[in-house]
Parts: C-alpha cells; structure tokens; sequence
C-alpha cells in the first residue's frame, strides 16, 4: 500500500518574501481558515525570514509577527501553526514568545552544511513541547551522504522532521530523491523526511512526487505557488497530483483550489512567475529569497536583475548575506564606467 503524504502549507512564511512582508491580519485570517477546513494540518505563519526577521536587512513587516501569529492561532480549528526560526536570527526567546502565543510547532532551519547552530534551538522547542522540524537549505550545495550527516545532527537534537530544501529550485528529479533517500536510510525510524521544493526550474511538484516516493512523508507547498523566487510548489497542485496518484493525503483538493482562487491570489501584489531572473536563481543555485532584493538593487543602480544574480550564484553566497547583492550591484555600475570610459 502506498504510504500517505502530509501536505504543510507555508503560503503565510514562504510567501511573505514574495509579498514583501506584506501580509495583513486579515490575509492571515482568511487564509488560515480556508486551510484549515481544507483539513491542511500543519500551517506555517511568520516573517519569510522567520521569527525576527523583521529588520533593515531583511525587510520590515507590515504587521508585528506576534499579531498574525496569534491571529492564525485564534483561527485554526484543527490545524497546528508552525512558526520558522533562523538560529541567530531568532532566538530561545522569540520561539518561547511563539509558542506562549499558540504556535504548535517549529521549523528550525540552518544552511545545509550548519545544522550544528539548531541543537540548543531543537532542545528548547521540545522542553516547550512544539513538533519540531529542520530545514536544510540550499541542500543542492551538499552532496546526499553529507546532507544525511546533517540531518543526523538535527534528529540526535530532537528534530521529528528533518526537510531537504531546494531554497534555490535547484534540483532536478533524481537531485531531490537521491538526498531524500539518504537521509531517509540515516534516520530510518529516528524521525521523518519533508520535502520543500521551489518553482525555479519548473520541477517543484514532479520532485516532490520523487521525493515522497524516496520516502519523504511531509511536502511543502503554497497557494498559488505564492512563495520566493518562482514560488513554491502550489499546494491545490500537490493535492491535486497526490489525489491522482491515489496517494492518502487527508486534504480536499476542491477547498484547496478554491482557497487559491477566491482568498488568496486577489490579495497577492506579486504573482510568482518562472522569468528570467528566477531561472537564474535555479540555474545559478541562488537563493530564492533573493529575487526581490536583487530587483531593488537593480532598480536602484539600474543593472540587471539577473546579472548580478548570475554573480551571487557564481560566488555561492547564502541566506544572511543579502547585502553582498548590493556590492555586486555596485561592482557592474563601476564595470559599466569603465566600459564607458575606454
Ligand atoms: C529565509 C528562510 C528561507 O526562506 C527558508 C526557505 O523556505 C527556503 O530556504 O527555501
Ligand atoms: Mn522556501
């Protein structure tokens, strides 16, 4: 028998980068309790960087974090709200905040080669009594056995969860599986796999069927694929896919879509779109995250978008590093003097 998928939704984290940290109190409202009927049972709600994330960094929020968690949890029936933490970005306290607020569980998530920072994090979170989960992204910059090593560390720590990320919607078919089943055979019962796949490329949802069958049993996705960089797997897709597959998802598709139409694509400022800056990003193995702030920079010292994400993902930066775009931005304006002064 085919084993059953949980489909978790991080339209309201994941899409907070494409709406530029935008969401209101009643977007997070309306959306919560369409997922919630859909019987979605796992909904992520936090700034796209996690808990702190609001900062001249990463852009602010419109709306504090404590406000839209608490406003998710007053409106989930069933569903438990996860939070997302950054180590260093967030920290013990912010998650015992979170979790004083209503949240249920947490996604820590570190840089694939750094799950060391998340064990004082994991700890906290299950003396807090959250489910916990670990994000390993940009997973496409480690090679399956060394990303199952990581995943080790985030289970010894008390990860329930431990997702192979595609931050950069890098990966293609077999990449996805492949750490899948590596960690998959590192952690055999110790704790489960997930997969988060990005639209980059184009291959979110053919890898998260992959990735399910290389016996990941959580796959992320978002309404209306809302998301950063081309967005995320769309989550009435995945439901739609699994249905199709015959594959025990425990969500209603039909809500699902309707959720995707009628609450949230009017409110989406943004819609995700494969253009030319986000190929790039999968291509290059750019974080996705960086898309808008790649477009703000160029915006601002008029360069192309896609060149200076070419040079990010040549230079492989990763999350925390946001502002090396606007060094990169500022090396193709002086190259273009040069190249007028010759
Ligand atoms: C900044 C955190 C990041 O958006 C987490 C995530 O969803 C990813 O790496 O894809
Ligand atoms: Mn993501």
């Amino acid at each position: 028998m085919t084993a059953p998928v949980r489909i978790v939704d991080t339209t309201l984290r994941d899409g907070s980068h494409a709406m530029a940290h935008r969401f209101t109190e009643q977007h997070v409202r309306d959306t919560v309790r369409a997922l919630d009927s859909a019987g979605v049972s796992l909904v992520e709600v936090s700034h796209g960087d996690g808990l702190g994330g609001s900062t001249f960094n990463y852009g602010f929020s419109l709306v504090d974090e404590a406000a839209l968690i608490a406003a998710a949890v007053d409106e989930a029936r069933q569903a438990r709200i996860a939070v997302l933490l950054l180590p260093g970005l967030g920290t013990v306290t912010d998650l015992r905040a979170a979790a004083d607020l209503g949240a249920g569980a947490v996604r820590i998530a570190t840089h694939c080669t750094e799950a060391d920072v998340s064990v004082q994090h994991f700890t906290a979170a299950r003396d807090l009594g959250l489910e916990t989960v670990g994000f390993l992204m940009l997973s496409h910059m480690s090679e399956p056995e060394a990303l199952a090593k990581q995943a080790r560390i985030m289970a010894d720590a008390g990860c329930q969860c431990v997702y192979v990320v595609d931050s950069a919607g890098a990966l293609i078919l077999e990449d996805a599986s492949d750490r899948v089943a590596a960690i998959v055979a590192e952690l055999g019962d110790d704790a489960q796999v997930g997969y988060h796949g990005h639209q980059n490329l184009s291959f979110g949802v053919a890898n998260s069927v992959l990735a399910h069958r290389a016996g990941a049993r959580q796959i992320d996705g978002s309404l209306v694929a809302l998301g950063a960089g081309a967005g995320n797997s769309p989550t009435e897709v995945l439901a739609a896919t699994f249905d199709r597959l015959g594959v025990e998802t425990g969500v209603d598709k039909d809500v699902l879509m309707d959720a995707a139409e009628n609450v949230v694509k009017p409110f989406i400022t943004r819609l995700p779109v494969m253009d030319r800056s986000s190929i790039v990003q999968g291509f290059g193995g750019v974080y996705s995250s960086f898309l808008l702030h790649a477009e703000r920079a160029a915006e601002r010292y008029g360069v192309p978008a896609h060149e200076i994400l070419y040079r990010v993902g040549e230079r492989r930066y990763v999350g925390g590093q946001e502002d090396m775009i606007i060094d990169i931005a500022l090396e193709l304006v002086a190259a273009r003097g040069d190249a007028v002064g010759a």
